[in-house]
């Protein structure tokens, strides 16, 4: 079979370089020597392991990518970015005919949802790739979709604890918490309790030192008004290997829908990922 042309938009950042150290690991993958990244990068070139990865600015993108997209055809896209650049990175990637995974979170997500709607290739976006939270959430959406109001007048508190430079709140706990509205409970993601201090980290938490730069610990806790029940939903993740599985399966999906044509749908999500490998 013939190896797939990954681009992972965002190195040097954390995910993509674990994304793209794992494609050079995977022989249905070979990477695109390229990524897109943001305007303040300095060095023009990244190392991953021995292969080295050219970094395209915005200003820099449209001039090298049709040559890109000639010495690697049928590439798809691979975006953990920053949610400053997800609607501009949609909108470049559906100008191009580029499938894309849209892992970055943040940005106008209605936007991006009508941009790649309107888009003549597929794309499957999600805040999160681990695909046992992504069975959670699908869990969580069966229940909100069969049981409207179940939990009317309940309480909710969230807890989402990051690396200190997540510059937003979890796009997974404001997913969650969208369950949780239509099962009857009254929260705005405004009040989600981020948590960025390595110091409660470590002290309250209990987050590994090893893990204090890279994790994603969730708690989200429901009380019965009268005090009579309370329900807690924990889900912590450590390090970022656990994206990579999720991901590369998104990709073999967009894949198969192309290859079979069977793309009337544009906008995918992990939970039809999920649904496509039961
Ligand atoms: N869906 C999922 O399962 C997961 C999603 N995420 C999400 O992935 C995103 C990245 O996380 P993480 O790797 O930790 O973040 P990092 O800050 O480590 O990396 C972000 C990278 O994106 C680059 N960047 C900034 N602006 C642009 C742009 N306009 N175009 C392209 N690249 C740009 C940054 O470059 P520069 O240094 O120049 O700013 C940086 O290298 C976040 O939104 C996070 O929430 C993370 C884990 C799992
Ligand atoms: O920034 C991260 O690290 C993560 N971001 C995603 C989110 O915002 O939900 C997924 C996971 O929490 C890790």
């Amino acid at each position: 079979m013939n190896c797939i042309p990954i681009m992972i938009s965002g190195l040097p950042g954390n995910v993509a370089r674990v994304m793209a150290e794992a494609v050079l690991q995977d022989e249905r993958f070979t990477l695109v020597p390229f990524s897109l990244t943001g305007e303040e990068i300095s060095d023009g070139q990244v190392a991953v392991d021995q292969t080295t990865v050219t970094l395209l600015k915005p200003s820099e993108r449209e001039r090298k990518i049709n040559e890109i997209l000639e010495s690697y055809p049928g590439c798809i896209c691979v975006d953990y970015t920053h949610p400053t650049a997800v609607n501009d990175n949609a909108k470049f990637y559906v100008a191009h005919k580029m499938p894309f995974v849209m892992g970055t979170t943040g940005g106008d997500r209605q936007d991006l949802e009508r941009t790649v709607k309107n888009a003549s290739m597929p794309a499957v976006i999600a805040p999160n790739m681990a695909k046992q939270i992504v069975g959670l959430q699908a869990m969580l959406e069966y229940g909100a979709n069969t049981f409207p109001g179940l939990f009317n007048g309940f309480t909710l508190q969230v807890k989402e604890s990051h690396q200190q430079g997540k510059a937003d709140t979890s796009g997974t706990a404001k997913a969650l918490v969208a369950c949780f509205n239509q099962l009857g409970i009254d929260f705005d993601i405004s009040s989600i309790e981020k948590i960025r201090d390595p110091k409660i980290q470590r002290e309250n938490l209990g987050v590994e030192a090893q893990y204090i730069k890279g994790h994603a610990w969730h708690t989200y806790t429901i009380q019965a008004p009268d005090g009579s029940a309370l329900f807690e939903l924990t889900h912590n993740i450590n390090g970022r290997q656990n994206y990579v599985s999720g991901t590369f399966d998104a990709v073999m999906f967009l894949k198969t829908k192309i290859d079979t044509n069977a793309f009337e749908q544009k906008l995918f999500t992990m939970i039809d990922v999920l649904t496509a490998g039961k």
